[in-house]
């Protein structure tokens, strides 16, 4: 059954995501500590979550093993890495950056995985082609953990819900190019269904008023033309949600609910 971890403070909430990504890191690299950990992150609000879990958290930072971190986008905007709307350049803003000023560890990883910036705005054949190199890039035996979003619309990634992206929803392909998101910008890449089959974790965060309606959609009526809805429903075992009392008051079915 999908597990929901319901919390009242944001920095509670912060905290146990960074645990649980501490425990993903630590079975990933192994009691030998030869491993490396690959994780794939969202946009949007996620990025504040990582910033207070991995940066400003002086206890669990010192779990951090960022050397072992191959970090990659569950989704991303194609323009150029330094526009404010990239998912890259939030998370080196939020975490990255901030980094430098903790001693050593920047010097030794992570090691981020990026678009190739040189082919944003060069037209459909290209936008093709950036979607084509990412997937050549991600890890073939599949992700440690992927840390997903979800829109007030119930989007994830972005696999945007409606008859007109059903497109991304049936894709083979890793990643694909969605040509029309209803948020701006309207080009970006995303992973697809197949990557988040392989995944062996899965954690959503979802904060705040504007998801209450979308929780109450995805929980109570488990309605499966969500993207997020679907994926609870395709892989119940592995998925964890990360909520707030605000997010998740007008759930009424509460059975998910769990401690950690
Ligand atoms: O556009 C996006 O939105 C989702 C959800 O963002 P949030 O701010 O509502 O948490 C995000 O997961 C995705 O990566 C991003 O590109």
């Amino acid at each position: 059954m999908v597990k929901v971890y319901k919390y009242s403070e944001k920095q509670e909430l912060a905290r146990k995501v960074g645990e649980f990504i501490v425990e993903c890191q630590d079975r990933a690299i192994g009691e030998d500590g030869n491993g490396t950990f690959a994780v794939a992150i969202s946009g949007g609000s996620l990025v504040n979550v990582l910033r207070a879990s991995l940066v400003d958290d002086d206890e669990l930072s010192a779990k951090v093993k960022w050397s072992k971190w191959q970090v990659y986008f569950c989704d991303e905007r194609l323009v150029p890495l330094d526009d404010p709307q990239s998912n890259y350049g939030a998370f080196k803003t939020a975490v990255l950056d901030p980094l430098s000023h903790h001693g050593d560890h920047l010097n030794l990883g992570p090691t981020v995985y990026t678009i190739n910036e040189a082919l944003v705005h060069q037209g459909s054949h290209q936008n093709e082609k950036i979607a084509e190199e990412y997937a050549s890039l991600l890890p073939p035996t599949g992700f440690d953990l992927l840390l997903l979003g979800c829109g007030p619309d119930g989007h994830t990634c972005s696999l945007f819900p409606g008859e007109t992206h059903k497109y991304l929803l049936s894709e083979t392909r890793t990643v694909a190019w969605c040509h029309d998101s209803p948020k701006p910008p309207s080009d970006r890449i995303t992973f697809t269904l197949p990557v988040i089959a392989q995944a062996r974790n899965i954690a959503f965060v979802a904060e705040g008023s504007s998801k209450q309606q979308i929780m109450h959609e995805i929980f109570d009526q488990k309605n499966v033309s969500l993207p997020t809805a679907l994926i609870n429903a395709s892989h119940p075992e592995k998925v964890h949600w990360f909520v707030d009392n605000e997010a998740f008051s007008k759930v009424h079915d509460q059975s998910t609910v769990t401690n950690r």
